[in-house]
């Protein structure tokens, strides 16, 4: 680690003991006095360890001068009493990040610094903040959404008890809407709130509330930049403002997927230090109208079933997938089809390599180096020029695109372990028709570290675009090239829509879309890379190693 030259120095107490406090500009650390003399010389690190400390900066949540709670002797009441040296009346605490042994978990520590004199302790207070004001990715003012529906209902409660607090701390101010409706956040975002006043949305909820604050987003940048968002072709304005989520839902699949838990105290901790990772987003179209913008799965067959199903039982909570995904998966529904994609070929990953998208990770950084600036530079028909489509007939029992892990409590690994959050592409995963145990074996690999990729009927592509056509409506494209009369072309595309007997109309499925059903089964998808910015990081690796002296990563 370079070392940085020391701003503070001095020696302050910590529970009435004695500690040496530096601060330089990327770490404050404190150092037991008494531990450190008694073992002068000796290089036992484990006995310096015990004594030693340190924070980054940027893990610094806030720093406050406190008053000595100490009760006077006189009186009884508690005020600002002088003791000892040791029990200076002059103390500052300091709140940061510590992260808990629970994977990804963070938890906010502090710890009080007495002071001999207030002047040191002004001085104290004073660094550490300015050093705190140069971090300018830190947030300042955000616009809070709450559902207070999804989930256990309990948004309102975790945001007001667990995250509210959090914010205040950080001196970030907030302006705070409960939405009273589906789509309430949606539609304020596109076209009321006065977005030049924050620095990021924060949605308090589930997939489904995350993707509505996605969608007013990216809707109302492409309204003000003149950009057309039911064209395919056109190439979307990125979002300049960051969104935070704070899980409160029922899969909180986005949130697992780009922090590494579900926890609303780690997300609250991820925005105020004013993480950022970027995200692809996939546009969904039905011909010429655009339908929706996908981040996580979107699903036909079986995750369709289930979303399907589970609406209906929406009462039951979370729980309600469980139920609907048995139901689902002993109805053994298949689903006959197209899937034409084109091959993400440029991409430095594939879905089989078990390269996980790390915090920081190299192929989305590499990704984002390599991507167009100017709108006209890579537009999708030149795509479409320069690669071939691959196109699949057949009988499936889900077709999934994951543009993500879709890591969640339910399947830690994901649909798609290798997928990248910020790469360009998605994961376009078909299950074949097969025996129930076959399936049931499948599906049972998401839950542990099984390959899920690994049976026959499994194939799984990395795309950039794709689309997929039911059967039912291929027969119209057939009719078509028997039939080259309008007259009989509709007369016999009518037959194969109303008699199920011609075997032209099998079943049909829905597509789930990040947990939102889709009005058309025919869709064609096309990725758009890094078009949001969430406060988050990506997964962190577990530091291998730490700093014996400082109890720092290194
Ligand atoms: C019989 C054993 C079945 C085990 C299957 C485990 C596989 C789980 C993979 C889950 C992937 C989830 C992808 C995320 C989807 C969400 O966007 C969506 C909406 O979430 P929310 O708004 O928070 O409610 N959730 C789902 O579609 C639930 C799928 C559950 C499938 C069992
Ligand atoms: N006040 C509200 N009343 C009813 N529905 C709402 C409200 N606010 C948001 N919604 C909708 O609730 C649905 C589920 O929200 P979500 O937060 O994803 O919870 P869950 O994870 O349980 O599905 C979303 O489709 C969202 O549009
Ligand atoms: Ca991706």
């Amino acid at each position: 680690m370079e070392k940085q030259p020391r701003l503070l120095c001095s020696e302050l107490c910590v529970q009435r003991r004695p500690y040496e406090v530096t601060l330089n500009c990327a770490i404050l650390a404190w150092k037991d006095v008494q531990i450190g003399q008694k073992h002068t010389g000796r290089a036992i690190y484990g006995t310096v360890k015990a004594g030693s400390h340190c924070v980054h900066v940027c893990e610094i949540i806030a720093v406050q001068e406190m008053e000595d709670d100490s009760p006077s002797k006189d009186t009884g009441k508690w005020q600002k009493v002088p003791q000892s040296p040791v029990d200076c009346q002059h103390t500052f605490t300091v709140f940061y990040i510590e992260r808990r042994t629970r994977q990804h978990c963070w938890r906010c520590s502090n710890v009080t610094f007495h002071c001999p004199e207030q002047s040191l302790c002004l001085l104290w207070v004073q660094t550490i903040r300015e050093q705190l004001g140069l971090l300018t990715n830190r947030p300042k003012r955000l616009l809070v959404y709450i559902n207070p529906y999804g989930g256990k209902q309990r948004g309102k409660q975790i945001y007001d008890h667990k995250v509210a607090p959090i914010f205040s701390q950080a001196t970030i101010s907030t302006d705070v809407i409960v939405t009273e409706r589906a789509n309430h956040a949606r539609d304020h975002l596109k076209t009321e709130a006065d977005l030049k006043k924050y620095d990021g949305v924060v949605c308090v909820g589930g997939d489904g509330m995350f993707s509505e604050i996605m969608h007013g987003l990216v809707s109302r940048m492409q309204q003000d930049a003149g950009v057309d968002e039911s064209s395919m072709e056109e190439t979307l304005v990125p979002c300049g403002l960051r969104i935070g989520i704070i899980p409160a839902g029922s899969t909180d699949c986005v949130c697992y997927a780009t922090v590494g838990s579900n926890d609303p105290v780690t997300s609250a901790l991820h925005i105020v230090v004013g993480d950022s990772q970027p995200m692809d987003i996939c546009s969904v179209h039905n011909e010429d109208s655009f339908l929706r913008y996908s981040v996580s799965l979107l699903g036909y067959g079986f995750y369709g079933d289930v979303l399907a199903d589970s609406e209906r039982k929406r009462w039951m909570g979370p729980a309600r997938y469980d139920i609907s995904g048995v139901k689902t998966f002993l109805s053994h529904r298949y689903y006959e089809g197209t899937v034409s994609f084109l091959p993400a070929e440029g991409s430095l990953g594939t879905p089989r390599d078990k390269m996980q998208c790390l915090s920081g990770c190299s192929i989305c950084r590499q990704t984002s180096s390599d991507r167009p600036v100017s709108k006209d530079e890579d537009s999708v028909s030149d795509a479409e020029s320069r690669d071939t489509w691959t196109v699949i007939r057949g009988k499936f029992l889900a077709i999934n695109a994951a543009s993500m892990s879709c890591a969640c409590p339910r399947s830690p690994k994901g649909l798609s372990p290798s997928a990248h959050l910020a790469d360009g592409t998605t994961d376009l995963i078909l299950v074949r028709k097969c025996s129930r145990i076959d399936f049931l074996r499948h599906l049972l690999r998401h839950t542990n570290k099984d390959d899920q990729f690994d049976h026959s009927f499994v194939e799984v592509y990395r795309v950039k675009q794709f689309r997929f056509t039911p059967r039912h409506q291929e027969c119209d494209s057939e009719v078509d090239l028997r039939e080259n009369g309008a007259g009989g072309k509709r007369f016999l595309s009518q037959i194969c829509r109303e008699h199920r007997a011609c075997g032209c109309m099998p079943s049909q499925s829905n597509w789930n879309c990040d947990g939102e059903i889709l009005p058309h089964t025919a869709i064609q998808v096309r990725v758009h890379c890094q078009l949001i910015t969430l406060f988050a990081r990506g997964i962190e690796e577990q530091p291998v190693f730490e700093d014996p002296y400082t109890h720092c990563a290194i």
